[in-house]
């Protein structure tokens, strides 16, 4: 199997949705291989990621952490461990299909076809595509973009979007240790970093659909390190700017990388 796609998903209790996703992503035209990464779910969404793994050996993969230990923690696992494992698209998805699976293609295609380094599925380009969000929700999540480009002026419109497709060199010339926020701010700093490093960015329009199956994982202090994580990664922009990971790669010594990494997590298991 080429190691082309990987999609990574973070999940906390989504046994109501795993399974659908794993069969939707499997059967995807284009070979999209996935990256589970669980933080302990109670609900047990990890065994039955594992059970699909006997039907998938070489293109479903689990990593499980001990604690819910936030989304961004997540991803910064999983980009690691797609780099280690030599992926050249690295895709970021939610579990419970407010991003349609079939968009990860309209992505991929934004990076391979057309040379963008990062696409993201954005739902503010024409107008609001947010489909049964109550409207509190959608008015923070839109204003939430605007504010950011107001402070840091980030030319995207979906600042907060959690859809995206990254070249593995975006990845690569980040300090991937550097980015330092665990919630949905986090996306906003991938943009950003991304974003002052130079590369080049696409916004491909969805629609979002707020899940029909489990909850959400929104939280005040998610929303308040978004608030005020802004305004210091405009500040740290200015007093330290963003360079590239002029490291040769940052997996590069894979044996020792791997140990560094076992001991950055000893929380976690890879299976
Ligand atoms: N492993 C792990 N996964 C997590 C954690 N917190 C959330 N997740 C997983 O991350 C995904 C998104 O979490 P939701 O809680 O469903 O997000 P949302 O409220 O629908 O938020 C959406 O909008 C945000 C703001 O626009 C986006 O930033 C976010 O990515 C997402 O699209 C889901 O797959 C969920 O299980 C965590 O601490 N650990």
């Amino acid at each position: 199997m080429l190691k082309e796609k990987i999609v990574i998903v973070p999940t906390y209790n989504e046994v109501e949705n795993i399974q659908e996703l794993i069969d939707t992503v499997m059967f995807l035209e284009g070979d999209f291989n996935l990256l589970i990464i669980d933080d302990g779910s109670p609900d047990g969404t990890a065994k039955i990621v594992k059970e699909n793994q006997k039907n998938y050996p070489d293109r479903l993969f689990l990593i499980q952490r001990k604690g819910k230990l936030g989304l961004g923690t997540a991803y910064i696992t999983g980009f690691k461990w797609s780099i280690q494992n030599d992926y050249q698209y690295i895709f970021e998805m939610d579990a419970d299909f407010s991003h349609n699976p079939a968009d990860l293609i309209r992505l991929y295609e934004a990076c391979h076809k057309d040379g963008f380094d990062l696409a993201i599925g954005s739902r503010y380009i024409t107008g609001v595509n947010v489909v049964n969000w109550p409207i509190g929700r959608v008015l923070m999540s839109y204003f939430a973009s605007v504010y950011v480009k107001f402070i840091t002026g980030l030319p995207v419109k979906d600042a907060t979007a959690g859809f995206k497709c990254y070249k593995r060199r975006v990845l690569e010339g980040m300090k991937l240790d550097k980015i330092k926020f665990i919630g949905y701010a986090f996306q906003i700093e991938m943009k950003f970093t991304a974003w002052k490093l130079g590369f080049q960015i696409k916004e491909v329009p969805i629609i979002f659909t707020d899940r029909t199956k489990g909850t959400s994982k929104m939280s005040k202090g998610i929303f308040k390190e978004a608030i005020f994580g802004v305004i210091s990664m405009k500040i740290k922009s200015i007093i330290s700017p963003y360079k590239l990971n002029q490291s040769e790669s940052i997996l590069s010594d894979q044996p020792s990388k791997l140990r560094e990494l076992e001991q950055e997590s000893p929380a976690s298991s890879i299976d």
